[in-house]
């Protein structure tokens, strides 16, 4: 009884189980911290409690991580404090652990200052694996179907139809109207508006919603992703978290405005009784299955669907063009090699389509060789994090770990990509057609590569579909990845077709200058964007003609 009542009284406990308490407990997380890194993948020896916080680099991870996997291997530990992340550097081994065992690595590590109290765990993006993620994963599959994919492609087209006809008059805003492009076509597909101008309140409202997100998941910033237990301090005694939280209800009003355009839109049409003219858009679509089924979310969960289409597919489709004239200018023999194909297919007469897909081998290799050449998500998007324990390789994997697939490595790694930093799009394409294009140009035999294996001379074949591991992993795999993939095709190809994408004479082009940050692009450079000839010119103003008044249904957001 003395016990228990000294026991529940510290401040009467004498000096001596201080100190042993201040000893024993710090020596016993380390012994426990020491016994799980000593059989987790091996890495940079990290420090007791600091982890490998100054062998961290402050910009640019992606490449110390590639170097630390020259060292340690295709899985290494890096330790952040003492939570273990495992980086990847093989696309066999992303694949071993994402992809087969994928209920055990498809969650998200905690984001509490962004995830749980900005978004209040409204966005797919940074969600747990579960229920909740998974309610809203099926919806957005849904409205991203390969039928409802056919739905979007005329805009696609007339969206880059419009963007090929405004590199006429103004090449030299060359990434602001690729970013009009592609911001448009995400409004166009989210909820049947479109984007005349980056002036637009709309995308003003969506880069400060994003920013301030990104400004939240600064390491370091929020002692309450050390401390989680934190976010349960009243509102009152942390102004932090009330600021949060307001700017997170100015998101969600907005979002919430975006669907009630759309309802009211549809509300109008059936009145009118001109539903069919009204613009197919995912939030119509989810809105359509939501008056048939039962979908359980409240209207600020729903609103927050087709919200994410914005952060995740304008940014990234735009970063990956932008990678797309680093390259033609810098591989220019690639540039020919597409506007070889496009002139012998489409001819001089009006520009590609969809419909000339299946007849471009050639500029269809071009676009996976850009997603392969400079993985946008570089680390991977957000990382993965394991909910069970594993074992891979003799390495423990404990619960809880931050999964990080490092694309740069992945996609770069010269096992499966031989001369992975030189751009060459016929590793995409199947023998025959890699054969026609070496003939073509009078070379030598060209390596034999398979469409679904990417494979070069020696090269390992690639586990993806796809060949390459730009868009993710397994459960997580980015839902939007067709609709990018369409997005690149349309604009590509009428761009290439269209015209001459040149270096400046003389200068000097670095294709590693990249951006920091979770989604790269290329340091800002110039090039000459050149119409090829008169009739390419007619032919734009032409389809930029028809173009606008496809697009005329789309009411435009007010700038
Ligand atoms: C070139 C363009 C794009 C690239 C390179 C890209 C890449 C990625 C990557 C790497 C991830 C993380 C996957 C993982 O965790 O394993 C991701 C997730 C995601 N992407 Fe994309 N993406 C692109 C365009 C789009 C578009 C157009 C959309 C819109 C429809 C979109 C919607 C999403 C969403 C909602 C997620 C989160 C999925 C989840 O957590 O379950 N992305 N993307």
């Amino acid at each position: 009884m003395a016990l228990l009542e000294l026991a529940l009284r510290p401040a009467s406990w004498p000096l001596y189980v201080w100190l042993s308490l201040l000893v024993v407990a710090p020596a016993v997380i380390l012994l426990r911290d020491v016994y799980v890194w000593w059989r987790m993948p091996p890495g940079p020896t990290p420090l007791p409690f600091l982890g490998n916080k100054f062998q961290l680099p402050k910009s640019q991870p992606w490449l110390q991580f590639e170097r630390w996997s020259r060292v340690y291997g295709p899985i290494f530990t890096v330790w952040i404090g003492r939570r273990p992340t495992v980086v990847i550097s093989d696309p066999v081994v992303a694949s071993d652990l994402m992809e087969a065992r994928s209920s055990k690595y498809s969650s998200r590590p905690r984001m509490v200052a962004m995830g749980e109290i900005y978004w209040d765990g409204a966005s797919i993006l940074v969600q747990p694996y579960g229920k909740t993620w998974s309610v809203r994963r099926k919806l957005l599959h849904m409205a991203l179907s390969p039928k409802a994919l056919k739905l979007y492609k005329p805009v696609q087209e007339a969206e880059a139809a419009r963007l090929a006809y405004r590199l006429l008059a103004d090449p030299a805003r060359w990434v602001k109207h690729i970013e009009t492009f592609t911001s448009s076509v995400v409004f166009c597909v989210a909820y049947g508006h479109r984007i005349d101008s980056l002036n637009a309140n709309v995308i003003r409202q969506r880069f400060q919603f994003m920013h301030y997100a990104s400004s939240l998941n600064v390491p370091g910033k929020y002692l309450v992703e050390t401390l989680p237990i934190l976010k349960y301090v009243p509102d009152a005694l942390a102004p932090w978290k009330r600021e949060i939280k307001a700017k997170g209800r100015e998101e969600s009003a907005a979002n919430m405005a975006l669907v009630d355009m759309v309802k009211g839109d549809m509300t109008r049409a059936k009145a009118e009784n001109r539903l069919d003219l009204l613009p197919d858009s995912l939030c119509k679509l989810l809105l359509e299955m939501r008056h048939e089924t039962e979908i359980p979310l409240s209207d600020r969960d729903f609103s927050y669907i087709p919200a994410s289409l914005f952060g995740a597919g304008s940014d990234t489709t735009a970063s990956t063009m932008c990678s797309a004239f680093l390259a033609l200018i810098t591989h220019p023999e690639t540039l020919r090699a597409a506007q070889a194909e496009l002139d012998e297919v489409v001819g001089p007469d009006r520009t590609p389509t969809f419909d000339d897909e299946a007849s471009l081998p050639y500029v269809r290799a071009l676009c996976k060789e850009v997603l392969r050449w400079r993985p946008v998500a570089v680390l991977g998007g957000t990382p993965h994090a394991s909910t069970e324990d594993d074992w891979y390789e003799g390495h423990y994997i404990p619960a809880g770990t931050t999964i990080l697939g490092n694309s740069w490595a992945i996609n770069l790694n010269e096992k499966y990509y031989p001369n992975p930093h030189h751009f060459y799009p016929p590793r995409f394409l199947d023998e025959a057609v890699a054969a026609r294009h070496t003939a073509a140009k009078g070379g030598v035999a060209a390596p034999v590569i398979g469409e679904k294996h990417a494979v070069e001379d020696g090269g390992l074949p690639h586990p993806a579909k796809s060949g390459h591991s730009s868009f993710g992993w397994g459960r997580r795999v980015c839902p939007g990845a067709n609709l990018a993939t369409n997005s690149l095709f349309a604009a590509l190809s009428k761009l290439m077709w269209a015209y001459d994408i040149l270096p400046i004479e003389g200068r000097r082009y670095d294709t590693f200058a990249y951006t920091d940050g979770f989604n790269i692009r290329p340091q800002e450079f110039q090039c000459i964007i050149r119409v090829r000839s008169e009739a390419h010119r007619k032919v734009l103003e032409r389809e930029n003609k028809e173009a606008e008044a496809y697009l005329e249904k789309f009411t435009a957001f007010e700038e």
